[in-house]
């Protein structure tokens, strides 16, 4: 592994950070502050600075290649697994780097910096394998994470269906126990990976009375991809994130052996949302990255372009524009600092994982439609990286709960904190 590292880095710092990388994984870094602190520490530090250097070397000069061909990145994501920058949940016991969600944070932001294009298909793979991370017995474990540490696979997490994404208690698609086995029958939609996959966590109806409660009615399961009956689909062109792999994926009297049942029949609801709990910091700080992106680009714009005999960045109505972005850049990062370092704390951060996902979206496409505002007719042209930034940014006011949907989640846990402080 250390000699793949310089073959593609050509650098022995890399490898330094590497080494201290697994350190900060062994020591968990992510305890309890002794107070408030807007400092990493070292380990922080390291691990960030590692995920950046990666991602401007290895991700940025490829991003508008992999946007024109829509290629799925196989090369960045064998490189990142080398370097211990993706499955960064799995415990330690099963190979894994076992690091905080506040680290994952921090890599997210430099990945999504250089493309969320190319960052989307590494965050899906966190949100498919937690679920077996934090409700997987440990056979499940050894088998399904113990692989993915051991060379560099996807998985996908297969909750949205044609019919809606949102409202996830109403799912369609059933699973009828037969002997071991269940058979697993309907469709899924949007399914990020889907692919690539090797396997999918799949959110399926197991109790079909229309009168049984419909979140105790769902229950997860590991499916895998090379099971007789999985059908994935074309891949979607979609607007933006166009080197990331959406597909809808049909299953056709899919037979799951019923060890593939994480906890049991009925756990599958708030399995899947607690998933989101650990991701959302990082599908936000990720669009933070294009954010931070956006106001770079349109900055270093600002100051070439001239107009009435000075550069753009000294006419007021720009500044204004810049100061705006770098307002929301430096409060929505703190967010996203706060939801993963709850989680951290082993508190459940749902309010705050939402907080950090809802406004990081907006201020993402804000900032990148300011970039294209800031660029003129040259933010309009491929030829500049701001309309890619622009299409990117529209995804994440809809993927992993929409805009309405984080209001909602926030609104309900904030009026249940209202009646009960104590909470
Ligand atoms: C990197 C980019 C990612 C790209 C791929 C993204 C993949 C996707 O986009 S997936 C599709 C997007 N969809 C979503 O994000 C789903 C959005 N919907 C939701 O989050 C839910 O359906 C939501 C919040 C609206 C829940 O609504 P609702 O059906 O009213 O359930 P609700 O009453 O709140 O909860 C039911 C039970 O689950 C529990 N629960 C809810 N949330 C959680 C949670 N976070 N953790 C644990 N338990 C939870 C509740 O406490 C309740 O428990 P009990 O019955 O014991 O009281």
């Amino acid at each position: 592994m250390a000699n793949f590292v310089k073959v593609i880095t050509g650098s022995s710092s890399l490898h330094r950070c590497f080494t201290l990388i697994s350190r900060c994984f062994a020591s968990k870094s992510s305890q309890p502050s002794a107070g408030f602190s807007f400092e990493p520490n070292a380990e922080q530090l390291e691990i960030q600075l590692l995920a950046r250097k990666f991602a401007r070397e290895e991700i940025l000069p490829v991003a508008a290649q992999y946007d024109k061909t829509g290629e799925f990145p196989w090369d960045i994501i064998k490189k990142a697994h080398s370097l211990g920058l993706i499955n960064h949940h799995i415990p330690q016991e099963f190979g894994g780097s076992e690091i905080g969600s506040l680290e994952s944070v921090l890599i997210f932001e430099e990945f999504g910096y250089a493309c969320c294009g190319i960052a989307t298909p590494m965050d899906v793979n966190n949100l498919g394998q937690i679920p077996v991370v934090v409700a997987g017995n440990k056979e499940q474990k050894k088998k399904y994470l113990g692989r993915m540490v051991e060379e560099p696979l996807v998985c996908s997490y297969a909750v949205t269906e044609p019919g809606g994404g949102s409202d996830v208690a109403n799912i369609k698609t059933k699973a009828e126990k037969k002997g071991d086995h269940y058979v697993l029958n309907g469709q899924k939609m949007w399914i990020t990976n889907a692919g690539h996959a090797n396997w999918y966590f799949v959110l399926a109806r197991t109790n079909l009375d229309p009168k049984a409660p419909p979140h105790k009615s769902l229950t997860g399961f590991i499916v895998d991809r090379d099971t007789p009956g999985v059908i994935p689909g074309r891949k979607e062109i979609n607007m933006g994130q166009r080197a990331s792999d959406t597909r809808g994926v049909t299953f056709e009297d899919v037979l799951v052996p019923k060890e593939n049942v994480l906890i049991g029949e009925g756990a599958g609801f708030k399995i899947a949302m607690g998933a989101f709990d650990r991701t959302r910091p990082t599908v936000a700080s990720t669009s933070v990255g294009l954010a931070q992106r956006a106001l770079d680009e349109a900055t270093k714009y600002a100051m070439e372009r001239y107009t009435f005999g000075v550069p753009i960045a000294k006419h007021q109505l720009i500044m204004n524009m810049l100061a705006e972005m770098a307002i929301n850049i430096e409060v929505v990062r703190l967010a996203c600092i706060r939801a993963g370092w709850e989680s951290d704390q082993g508190r459940r951060n749902t309010y705050y994982a939402s907080i950090a996902k809802a406004m990081a979206a907006d201020v993402a496409n804000k900032c990148a439609t300011d970039a294209v505002q800031i660029f003129g007719g040259n933010g309009y042209n491929t030829e500049y990286p701001v309309e890619k930034l622009m299409r990117d940014a529209k995804i994440y006011q809809i993927y992993e709960g929409t805009a309405q949907i984080q209001r909602l989640i926030i609104a309900r846990e904030h009026l249940t904190r209202f009646s009960n402080p104590s909470s």
